[in-house]
């Protein structure tokens, strides 16, 4: 017997065969639409040929060469704009031209954190500030704005002394050798610190650091956990594709340790808000609890706050790993350069001794700390130099005319003051970049000086940052909503270390190099398999 195909198909299933095909046509629409745009992009548009360092690998771009050092020499050779190509020959747009940047950080509603990004990060740390845009982003930088404010700072600047003088005195205690000096990796004891500031200060919990006779609490080892995850360079390929293709989250789990540490964080999180809650409902008068969360949890319940904008408790709480990865690294490692810069320049180490001296308190008020002219150009100087943040990246969120202060000649010798960016475009924000350009800063902008900022030069106007002259905290709605905060607990540290010790470096300085994660920190060359750290000599001020 013959088989024979039935030439007339039962309907549902024509439907369904009409459904599919129409799908696969819709679909199969897209891609080529998304492919054509990445090809014309790459080959045929205008951004194509703007100038920039060859590709040397299709896979990895010149993405493992984006080092200040590198990225410097190109400025040099090819201007302040140019294209990069990162993994598998993405290009992104590098521009230190302020004009440029003043609308990338400024214009939040077209250039943002790219969506891959925001999905790598809230997997790690939840819906945090960091990972907000547009009306989400706006509604919780109102409600956390007063847990940054000045009044705020002031009301914890003695916990910032009382810290530093905790670290100094366990300094004190190590062994020296007979000529007095001791050896110490600075690194460890600075990290502790503002482990133990961020905990009380962030939410009123004792991570006891500093104390080496109690063991890292279950919530401090849950945040090294996510903190290792996002500081990494070489984290695994796993969270990348999960992040840059949705579909494959069903398929590719994120790895057990990370969802322990954030089950850990979530728990103790949840319990640590209500605690704040409770007590801001009990209305105790003697109630003085002055950290992040609380705060946060009266500005939640405050009547300026409608009922509709109110965070929830599972935004609230994933504020908190937000405050541990945002605010503490950065930090220590900002604090470890300035002993660093200040152990290459002795003299300046002096003179900012005596000026610390002459003050005759042990327990100055952050308007005190701020009123030390040389103090504050130290600081301004060590985070101009050494910023601890090298880089951020946005992305454009829609079609963009892009000007420029400056502007670029193509590879067809063409000049144009504007760049068109397409929906889509990848854009290498130069933080650290921008703090060292020549054309601001002078031939010596690499230099350590802090007598620079006897005379700030007119183009540092242009820069958009929120402090200073500076990009290193950025600007925009974006800007390090924690400036003032960590501005008060890098000068409590430097006022009580540098009133009590000398500082040498124990390595020679060509030895130290920095380790490229995403807080830059100082590591030894040879050493590598420590991580960072900086080993010093440390000695008791003299007479
Ligand atoms: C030297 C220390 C610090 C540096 C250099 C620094 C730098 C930065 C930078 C560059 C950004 C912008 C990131 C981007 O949009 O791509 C940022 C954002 C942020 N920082 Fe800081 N930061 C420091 C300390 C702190 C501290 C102490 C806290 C909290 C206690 C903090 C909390 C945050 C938060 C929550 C954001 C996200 C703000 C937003 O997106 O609206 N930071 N920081």
């Amino acid at each position: 017997m013959v088989d024979t195909f039935p030439l007339v198909q039962p309907r549902p299933l024509m439907l369904l065969r009409a459904l599919a095909s129409l799908a696969l046509a819709i679909v199969g629409a897209q891609v080529a639409r998304k492919v054509y745009r990445i090809v014309h992009r790459h080959f045929f548009s205008a951004f194509s040929r703007i100038p920039g360092p060859p590709n040397p690998s299709w896979i990895r771009g010149n993405f493992g060469r984006l080092t200040l050092a590198k990225t410097q020499e190109w400025q040099a050779q090819y201007g302040p704009t140019f294209k990069v190509h990162t993994l598998f020959s993405a290009t992104q747009l590098y521009t230190i031209d302020t004009v440029a940047l003043h609308r990338i950080i400024n214009l939040s509603e077209i250039y943002q954190k790219a969506p891959f990004v925001r999905a790598r990060m809230s997997s790690l740390l939840g819906r945090g500030l960091l990972v907000t845009e547009d009306d989400e982003h706006t509604k919780l930088r109102k409600i956390m704005s007063p847990a940054f404010g000045l009044s705020q700072v002031r009301g914890l600047t003695q916990l910032f002394i009382d810290k530093s003088l905790e670290l100094s005195e366990f300094w004190a205690g190590q062994p020296t050798e007979a000529d007095g000096w001791a050896r110490i990796d600075v690194m460890v004891g600075l990290k502790a610190m503002t482990l133990d500031v961020i905990g009380l200060a962030g939410f009123n919990y004792h991570f006891n650091s500093l104390d080496k006779t109690k063991s890292a609490t279950e919530l401090d080892s849950a945040f090294q956990q996510l903190f290792t995850q996002t500081a990494s360079r070489n984290t695994s390929i796993r969270p990348l594709i999960r992040a840059m293709f949705p579909i494959t989250r069903f398929v590719l789990p994120p790895s057990k340790k990370l969802t322990g540490a954030r089950e850990t964080m979530d728990r103790i999180g949840l319990q640590l808000l209500q605690d704040a809650k409770a007590q801001t409902l009990s209305g105790e008068k003697d109630y003085d609890r002055r950290d992040l969360l609380s705060l946060l949890v009266k500005s939640n319940m405050s009547q300026e706050i409608p009922e509709s904008q109110r965070l929830s408790d599972a935004v609230v709480v994933a504020q908190l790993p937000t405050f541990f990865v945002a605010g503490h690294e950065t930090t220590s490692a900002a604090t470890t350069w300035a002993l660093y810069a200040l152990a290459l320049h002795p003299e300046v180490q002096t003179t900012l001794r005596a000026e610390l001296l002459s003050m005759g308190t042990d327990a100055p008020s952050v308007d005190a700390l701020n009123g030390l002219p040389y103090l504050e150009k130290v600081v301004r100087e060590v985070m101009r130099v050494h910023s601890p943040v090298l880089f951020t990246n946005r992305m454009a969120m829609q079609d963009d005319i892009l000007p420029l202060g400056t502007p670029y000649t193509d590879t067809r010798g063409v000049q144009h003051d504007s760049i068109f960016m397409a929906k889509g475009q990848m854009i290498w924000v130069p933080i650290a970049g921008l703090n060292r350009d020549p054309r601001i800063w002078g031939p010596d902008a690499a230099e350590f000086k802090p007598d620079r900022w006897n005379a700030v030069p007119e183009a540092a106007n242009a820069i958009p940052g929120v402090w200073a002259h500076l990009f290193s905290f950025l600007g925009g709605s974006h800007n390090c909503i924690g400036w003032r905060f960590s501005l008060a607990e890098m000068k409590s540290l430097l006022y009580i270390l540098i009133r009590a010790f000398e500082f040498e470096l124990a390595v020679s300085p060509d030895k130290i190099a920095t380790l490229r994660t995403a807080v830059q920190r100082p590591m030894v060359i040879g050493e590598e398999e420590k991580g960072p750290q900086l080993p010093m000599r440390v000695r008791r001020v003299q007479g």
